[in-house]
């Protein structure tokens, strides 16, 4: 029985009756969930709710970005849920982020980790370098993840292609959180910057994130006890 399973599923259902199948099948000792932007528009906060209340690590990904006063209130309401992480872009800055972690640990769950997007899974080179140019994802990266610690966040949305690097200048507590999980042979999907859950464990990885692959899967049970027996 693990207590702190490693593997987040992210859930990116477009009915709650397609992720209740999945959830009803599933155990708190053996994953995490994540709900992201597509089912906390569809199914609000009782959704939420519920699968706290069902004794699941929640990680509420809502990637927060917008003015400091802003984001610290809606950090501070997504913390009141009763999740167990929420997320912000590292991009939004410095005074956004202190201000994030400060209406979290004044609210009634002070405890609620807050983590900071960096460069998105999404991106190649040659996307960042439309948003931002002359630095890699890499740099790019590490340079948002020393922000973040900055703030006193406890760590990152990030690849698991980063994680090495990172790994040499944060401590094993500050959180590595990567999707673009991609086990050899499943579908890469829009994900650019991907790895296999083994391989990203051993390079330092905290928690891996994972949809598709496993949602998507002709029998996501058994791709999810197959991806934890392979990083036991
Ligand atoms: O913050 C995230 O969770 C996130 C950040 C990122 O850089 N890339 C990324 O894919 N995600 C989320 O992680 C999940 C990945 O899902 P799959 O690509 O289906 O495994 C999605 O729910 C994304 O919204």
């Amino acid at each position: 029985m693990n207590q702190d399973p490693k593997v987040i599923i992210a859930l990116d259902f477009d009915t709650k009756d397609a992720a209740m199948r999945l959830i009803e099948q599933l155990d708190p000792a053996e994953c995490k969930l994540k709900v992201g932007k597509e089912m906390f528009t569809l199914f609000g906060p009782e959704f939420v709710k519920a699968l706290v209340a069902k004794g699941f690590d929640v990680f509420l990904d809502l990637k927060f970005h917008d003015i400091p006063n802003t984001v610290a209130k809606a950090c501070k309401a997504a913390a009141e849920l009763g999740v167990w992480m929420v997320n912000v872009h590292a991009s939004g800055g410095l005074e956004m982020m202190q201000k994030a972690k400060q209406a979290i640990a004044q609210s009634v769950n002070p405890g609620t980790k807050l983590i900071a997007v960096t460069v998105l899974t999404s991106m190649n080179a040659e996307q960042l370098a439309q948003v931002v140019t002359g630095v890699s994802p890499a740099e790019q990266v590490t340079k948002l993840a020393a922000l973040t610690q900055q703030a006193g966040l406890d760590g990152v949305v990030c690849s698991a292609q980063e994680a090495k690097l990172l790994r040499k200048h944060f401590s094993p507590e500050f959180l590595l959180v990567t999707p673009g999980i991609r086990p050899a042979g499943t579908e890469q999907g829009d994900q650019k910057r991907v790895m296999t859950p083994e391989m990203a464990m051993q390079d330092g990885v905290s928690y891996l994130v994972m949809g598709r692959p496993i949602t998507q899967a002709d029998d996501p049970l058994a791709t999810l006890k197959q991806v934890n027996k392979s990083i036991a």
